[in-house]
């Protein structure tokens, strides 16, 4: 290459770079440096072809990080989750149960409010599926109206319909829902593609508890196996428990005591993490147990979109769960995600060695949130403060930061200078302090969490009205997961992601951060960012069509402009 060619590779280079958000100056000085490094051999790889990746990871390495990237903590947060669930199984916490029972008295009905005290032991030592049926509540929490069945409703209905209304307390199925009850309570491997907030739980909660023995729940994150255990068993009475490697070994003793026992095991359903099955040779053991006294009624990927290294949010325990179905061919298993790409589907069907799994899927779309971005302004501060007083005041949401230190920094601005209570939230905080936000925050004592993405999977408020990114995600699938905490309870909510081309950068600098030396995640990582700007550089095309079609799924724009909560883009072109 010579002189002028390489002025030119240069100029493109450099152009690179401050597409990419970083300054120019910084940029200049990290290429002198790359140029000097390659020496005259390596001339003719400098190209943005052959080293733009290499470029932007050398320029993001250079960049002195002063941010705390949310990257490994969550393994910290893990430890302290599981402290918090050992205790909370191992305390004799009292429950109170409220029951609001009617009685036929001299032909008269009378209704009578009862209290019984529970501990949780022996709520998991002793409800079994028949006792819990009396904890029912009839009402549909997407209208919030309560409603008693007659006894004539509930003579038509079959087992699992039963169970919804009785121990559930829903009133109806939401799509699919059924269907995946069924087929996994016919002995069906099934793979559940359901959007956030879908209701995916049910698909595999409810056949566990119409079904002798235990269903074993693989799930990521102890915080989240936190939160589906205190809901299974203080919310609907259903015994449920959880093993994991970080547990007292009297603890575990226990309960795989009760497991491996000749008796029948107290809990129907058994979450796990990963790691507790890679190779693990103590719960193989287990699991042969269960299966030889006919009570291993089936197994349950949540989240499976871990499986994938494609995926956004890979686990490379998850990687080894195939074992479970080559070690226990007749026992059904059901994967659940809400965020798969065509590549990521096929590649959870192979790993866990499921190809003829009865799919269900429907569509990704969630026509109640509305998809905005909007250009930051010269004082990005100002602007989400004024935001949030003019659209969401006195609402409930959450601001997305990338690093903890952003997190601390919007959320004392917008304490101090604006008025509207928030809180913050990372994995660098203590547990009783995300606890302490965790509570607050679902009491309604504060609205507004400033929160890495350690606040996502497992966080289930329904009336969460916006969700607003100060900083880009890190992927489509990411954005689609954390903007997914809002609007559970189907009513409208807003997404909005606050963008500038600088803040890429800082994407860039965390991926580097977070994939260290290994080029060939990092520039898969940069590809999905790099999907994740051209979302936000959409200036007409619609969003939630872009969305979409990231997971595959052909929509069309007139579904956006027409329905009940357009995107931006949709909204000005019918304007
Ligand atoms: N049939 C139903 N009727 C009313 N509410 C329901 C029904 N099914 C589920 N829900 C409620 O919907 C909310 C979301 O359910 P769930 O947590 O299972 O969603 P999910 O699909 O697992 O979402 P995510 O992908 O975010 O984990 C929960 O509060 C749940 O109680
Ligand atoms: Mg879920």
């Amino acid at each position: 290459m010579d002189d002028h060619d390489l002025e030119l590779e240069k100029v493109k280079l450099i152009s690179l770079a401050v597409e990419f958000g970083f300054d120019e100056y910084s940029a200049k000085k990290c290429l002198d440096r790359l140029i000097e490094l390659y020496g005259e051999e390596g001339r003719d790889f400098i190209r943005v072809e052959y080293c733009g990746d290499d470029f932007l990871a050398a320029l993001a390495e250079s960049m002195r990080d002063t941010e705390d990237w949310e990257n490994d903590d969550f393994k910290a947060m893990e430890s302290e989750a599981c402290g918090a669930l050992a205790e909370m199984l191992d305390k004799d916490i009292k429950i109170r149960v409220e029951r609001n029972e009617e009685r036929k008295d001299n032909g008269g009905v009378i209704s009578e409010n009862s209290v019984q005290t529970f501990s949780l032991k022996e709520c998991i030592s002793s409800v079994t599926p028949s006792s819990v049926s009396s904890s029912g509540r009839f009402s549909d929490k997407t209208n919030n109206e309560p409603r008693t069945l007659t006894y004539e409703e509930l003579l038509h209905l079959d087992d699992i319909e039963l169970a919804n209304v009785v121990v559930f307390g829903n009133r109806s199925f939401r799509p699919l829902q059924y269907k995946a009850c069924k087929a996994f309570r016919e002995q069906n491997d099934c793979f559940i593609l359901m959007p956030t907030g879908g209701g995916k739980s049910l698909c595999y909660q409810l056949p566990a508890i119409l079904q002798p023995g235990v269903t074993i729940v693989i799930s990521p994150l102890l915080s989240l196996i936190q939160d589906q255990i205190f809901t299974l068993n203080l919310k609907f009475a259903i015994p449920s428990t959880f093993l994991n490697s970080q547990q007292t070994p009297s603890q575990s003793a226990a309960l795989i005591d009760n497991l491996c026992s000749d008796f029948r095991p107290s809990c129907k359903l058994l979450y796990v993490t990963p790691e507790r099955i890679a190779g693990n040779l103590p719960f193989q053991d287990i699991l042969k147990c269960l299966y030889r006294k006919g009570q291993l009624a089936g197994f349950v990927v949540d989240e499976a979109h871990c499986v994938s290294q494609w995926g956004h949010d890979f686990r490379p325990d998850y990687r080894v769960l195939g074992c479970l179905k080559r070690n226990f061919p007749s026992v059904p298993l059901m994967a659940l995600t809400a965020t798969a790409t065509e590549k990521v589907r096929e590649d959870i069907l192979n790993a866990l060695a499921i190809p003829r799994a009865l799919i269900l899927e429907m569509s990704f779309d969630r026509p109640n949130l509305k998809y905005e971005v909007l250009e930051k302004s010269k004082e990005p501060l100002k602007q989400l403060g004024r935001l949030l007083l003019d659209r969401f005041k006195n609402l409930c949401g959450i601001v997305y930061c990338l690093s903890k230190s952003e997190c601390a920094e919007v959320s004392k601005y917008l304490n101090e200078k604006c008025n509207v209570k928030t809180e913050y939230y990372h994995a660098g905080l203590a547990a009783r302090q995300r606890i302490a936000v965790q509570k607050k925050w679902h009491a309604g004592e504060v609205h507004v969490v400033c929160a890495t993405i350690a606040f996502g999977m497992g966080i289930d408020k329904p009336d969460v009205r916006f969700v607003v990114h100060n900083t880009m995600s890190k992927s489509i699938e990411s954005y689609y997961q954390e903007s997914g905490r809002a609007g559970r309870d189907n009513f409208p909510a807003t997404c909005i992601a606050l963008y500038q081309k600088k803040d890429f950068s800082r994407v860039v600098c965390m991926l580097r951060n977070g994939q260290g030396r290994k080029i060939e995640s990092f520039k898969l990582a940069m590809d999905q960012a790099r999907k994740m700007q051209h979302y936000c550089e959409l200036k007409t095309e619609c969003r939630r069509q872009y969305l979409l079609a990231h997971f595959g799924e052909s929509f069309d724009p007139n579904g956006c402009k027409n329905g009940s909560s357009p995107c931006d883009n949709c909204l000005r072109a019918s304007s």
